[in-house]
Order: C-alpha cells, then structure tokens, then sequence
C-alpha cells in the first residue's frame, strides 16, 4: 500500500532520502515522479501512474480538491473525495505515496496573497468560460512541485490547456521538472474518463460518447481528400448543431494550433498554414462539463 502523508514536514522528510544528498554519494539517488490530482480516481489517473512508474523510481500522487480553481458556483462542495478506495487503487499500480494535505496544510491564508497567473493563454477556452480557474491551478500546482520537488510531472491531455499551462509555468519559473503528457484514456465507448462523468444520470451516459464520435467525425474530414476545401468555419458549425441536437449545452468547440493559437474560420485543411491543429470541446450535459480534444495533423501531401 501506498503510504500516506497529510502534512508537508512529513513527506519532505520521507523523500528527503531519495534525494542522494547523504554523505555527498549517489547512493540514495531515485527520481521523483508527482503525478497531480483531484481524487476520485479512475483508470485515467491509474494510467497516469503507470505513465510514472515507468520513468521513475518513486511516485508521488497528490490527492487534494484545490478551492482555489473553483469558481462561485462549481462543484466544490459536492466533489466526490474518496480518499480511503483511491489509496486502494493506487497499491494496484504500486503507487509509493500519496499526498492529501487539509486545506489549512496548503492555504495558511485563504485566498492566498500570492498569485501565480498564466497570461494571455488563459484567456480562452477553459480560461475564458471559468474566469480565475488557470490562477488556482497556477498557484496549487506550484506548490506542489516546491513541496514535492519531483524530477517529473505527469498531466492528462484531456485538460490540454491545463498541460500547456504548466509547461508553460515550468519554462518561465524555472522549474527543473520534465512535464510528461498522456493520452487521454476512454471507456469501451468512448467517452474520455473523468471523475465528473459521475454526475450523468443513465439516459446521459448513453449520450455523452457522442462528443467523442463528433470530433472524430471532424478529424476524419480535416484529413480527408474530399473535404480539405471546406472552411474550418462551416464544419464547426455543423458539429456544433449537431452536438446540441444530441443534449448538449456547448460551452466551446474550436480549432486551434496545437500550440493553442488561433486558426481563421476561414481558413481549409489545404490553406492552413500551421499544419498540426486540435479540435477542442467543452459541453454540458445535465449536470457534467465535459471535456475533449483530439489532434490532428493536415494537408501533409498537398
Ligand atoms: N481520461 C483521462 N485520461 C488521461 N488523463 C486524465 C483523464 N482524466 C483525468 N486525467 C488527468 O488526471 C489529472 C487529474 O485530473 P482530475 O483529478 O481533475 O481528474 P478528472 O477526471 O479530470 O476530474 P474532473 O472531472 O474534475 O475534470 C489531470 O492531469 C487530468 O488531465
Ligand atoms: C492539476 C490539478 C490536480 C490541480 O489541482 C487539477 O487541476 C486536476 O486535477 O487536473
Ligand atoms: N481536471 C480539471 C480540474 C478542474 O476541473 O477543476
């Protein structure tokens, strides 16, 4: 099993021998992997860990609902926290700890004084419709690379801003932290894992794989020889339609760059000019805000 820490003093002194600082010899070297989350964890988190497990020695996952990216409204209060089943599906993978400090333990002062903000890239996308969500992922999660000091981070592609975010944050502080992304896992269906697809009542679930099958839909146009003239703006708004006729509220559906810059409604899979693009989307369906992308590559042969 797993072991457990809930205070920072506590873990630091149990990774603190790992590090290969005793007596100035390598003979305590181990990397550190820290693989970040909310809890409630599933086979996407699992596979993060997997992920992890490869590349280190150690791994380290935080389990902690952070009040600080959650807006007036959201789901704070009722985020499932099942700490005592995650910690059993972490010994599965062979976790080595898990980090579950109290909302004290991580805020002295809340909201915290200190803000770390990402800049313009939060001004779209997730960032856009949760205003203030990326400054409290911004701050949480560079708290828990100085409380952790991994060698390595592992991140889901599902919430691919929140990957560019980060890696962005390690650029421009500094932070000596290799940032690994994984793909996104899918039920048998589908639909992308996530701890909120537990709000989806039966006659929803059996919905929510549509958002899956529309982007598919859309990527196997982007590439296909037949439909390389249509501008990006009529097949979004196709999609669109035809992901609310299925239930959904769309928060956004885009086409960016993969390094989430803006591509022109007008613009073709033959005019483009940045040729790796992902199609993202954000929709209600009842109570859940789901969450997509998948990459594509275009036009390579004309
Ligand atoms: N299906 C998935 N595939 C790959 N990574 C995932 C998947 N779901 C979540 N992750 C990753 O797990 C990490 C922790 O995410 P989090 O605990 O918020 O889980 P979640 O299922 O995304 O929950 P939520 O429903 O709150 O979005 C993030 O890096 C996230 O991208
Ligand atoms: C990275 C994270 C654990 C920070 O609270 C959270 O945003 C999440 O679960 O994706
Ligand atoms: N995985 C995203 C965390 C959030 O929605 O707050």
């Amino acid at each position: 099993m797993p072991i457990i820490y809930h205070d920072i003093s506590a873990l630091q002194a149990a990774l603190q021998s790992y590090r290969g600082h005793q007596n100035d010899s390598q003979v305590g070297l181990k990397r550190i992997a820290l693989v970040p989350t909310m809890g409630n964890l599933h086979d996407g988190h699992l596979e993060l860990v997997k992920i992890a497990k490869q590349q280190a020695d150690i791994v380290v996952v935080s389990i902690f609902v952070n009040p600080t990216q959650f807006g007036a409204g959201e789901d704070f209060d009722s985020y499932p926290r099942t700490l005592d089943e995650d910690v059993e599906k972490l010994a599965t993978v062979e976790a080595d700890y898990v980090f579950a400090p109290s909302i004290d333990e991580m805020y002295p002062v809340l909201p915290p004084p200190t803000s770390v903000l990402a800049g313009a890239i939060t001004a779209q996308l997730c960032g856009q419709s949760r205003a203030g969500h990326f400054d409290g992922v911004g701050i949480v999660v560079s708290k828990l690379f100085n409380i952790v000091q991994p060698d390595m981070a592992v991140f889901g592609q599902k919430d691919y801003q929140q990957l560019a975010i980060i890696k962005q944050l390690v650029r421009d502080l500094s932070y000596p932290i290799e940032i690994i992304g994984a793909p996104i896992v899918r039920a048998a269906d589908g639909l992308a894992l996530s701890s909120r697809n537990q709000y989806l009542n039966a006659a929803e679930r059996q919905i929510a794989p549509v958002l899956h099958r529309e982007l598919q839909y859309m990527v196997q146009k982007l590439k296909s020889d037949d439909q390389r003239e249509q501008d990006f703006g009529s097949l979004l708004a196709e999609t669109h339609q035809r992901i609310t006729e299925a239930g959904f509220i769309i928060d956004y559906l885009e086409i960016k760059t993969d390094e989430l810059e803006v591509v022109a409604n007008n613009a073709t899979a033959s005019t483009v000019e940045h040729k790796n693009l992902i199609v993202l989307v954000a929709a209600w369906l009842g109570r859940a805000r789901l969450l997509d992308n998948q990459l594509v590559t275009v036009n390579q042969s004309f």
